[in-house]
């Protein structure tokens, strides 16, 4: 359950004042998510989602509220935070920063079929081209950089195969640095569980707390890794080729972008392989831990090395013989 904080009703209805949004009617914890505190608010004219940020640098939030109210106003389902009566958008709240935001209806899909797929590329894609006027650049957070020094800090702690596979991919991804790729803003954890749907229809993506600037490629590939994956990690051609021909129909993909796609797949496996082990190996105190299975992104990365012809001919429009 991740109610880090608990609210009362008298404070809720308090802080809500300062907002031109009804009467206080309901209010419950989420269980969901992990990092922050998460409330559903219903007032007599919305239905709202209340976040206290409990481990968040304050000064990181504008640039956040900033990209999701921007995207919202250009028909990303991302949730649009409210203003205040004075505008702002970033509040203080049970000694926290805070923020609402519009509740999206729908549910995450566990198991997302081939309609999901498209639904979920063609966000993408629109989400992608919706960014690039954004005028804020944020660097990614969860790039080589932290990819290296994350290798560092596992250093004795993984077995002799984790380490020679991890000490051979980050050769491998530091021999391809692609210049003249598209770059804007990436979501960067576009999984099933960040994504909301009524039946086939995408109702929401949220959790953009990784969003940042980078190859819009490797966002590509991170969302195909998740959504459309089976249990060994391999990718089922009819998935990814939804995923990829409907957000080509937002956002044509250019020849380099093709050339570097089974790279990008591996890299987007790598980031996540790590970020697992870290969370495996070092959990952060005070977090309810659902720690995800890092193996997952190993099998992965295994995979996409093994299947680097097999990727290429998944591309939309490559020949599949
Ligand atoms: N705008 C929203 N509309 C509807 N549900 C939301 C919204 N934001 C968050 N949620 C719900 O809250 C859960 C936790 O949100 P998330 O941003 O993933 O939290 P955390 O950052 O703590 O992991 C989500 O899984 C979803 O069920
Ligand atoms: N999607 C990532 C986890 C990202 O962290 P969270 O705060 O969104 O749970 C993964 O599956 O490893």
């Amino acid at each position: 359950m991740s109610v880090y904080t608990r609210v009362e009703t008298e404070e809720l209805a308090a802080f809500l004042g300062r907002y031109d949004l009804g009467e206080l009617e309901d209010f419950r914890g989420i269980s969901a998510g992990i990092e922050n505190t998460n409330y559903y608010v219903t007032t007599s004219h919305q239905e709202l989602v209340l976040t206290l940020f409990e481990q968040f640098e304050e000064e990181e939030l504008p640039w956040f509220l900033e990209l999701l109210d921007f995207l919202a106003g250009r028909g990303v389902p991302a949730p649009a935070p409210l203003a205040d009566r004075e505008g702002a958008l970033l509040q203080r709240f049970k000694d926290r920063p805070a923020a609402l935001v519009r509740r999206l209806h729908g549910a995450s899909v566990d198991h997302p079929g081939v309609e999901h797929c498209r639904a979920i590329g063609a966000a993408l894609g629109h989400l992608h081209t919706a960014g690039r006027d954004f005028p804020r650049e944020r660097p990614n957070p969860r790039g080589p950089h932290w990819w290296r020094e994350t290798s560092r800090r596992l250093e004795g702690k993984l077995s002799d195969e984790d380490r020679q596979l991890l000490d051979a991919e980050l050769h491998f991804q530091s021999l391809f640095r692609f210049q003249d790729m598209p770059s804007g803003i990436v979501h960067a954890d576009l999984f099933r569980d960040n994504a909301l749907f009524e039946g086939t229809e995408l109702t929401g993506i949220i959790d953009f707390y990784y969003a940042c600037s980078d190859v819009l490629l490797y966002d590509v590939a991170i969302t195909v890794n998740d959504w459309c994956s089976d249990g060994e990690g391999a990718l089922d051609p009819e998935r990814v080729e939804a995923l990829l021909t409907a957000y080509g129909e937002q956002r044509p993909f250019s020849p380099i972008e093709r050339g570097a796609w089974p790279v990008m797949l591996r890299a987007a496996a790598l980031r996540f392989w790590l970020s697992r082990l870290n969370d495996l190996h070092f959990p952060r105190a005070g977090e309810l831990t659902h720690t995800k299975d890092p193996d997952t992104f190993k099998r992965i990365l295994q995979r996409r090395i093994r299947e680097e012809r097999a990727l290429r001919r998944l591309w939309p429009g490559a020949k599949r013989a």
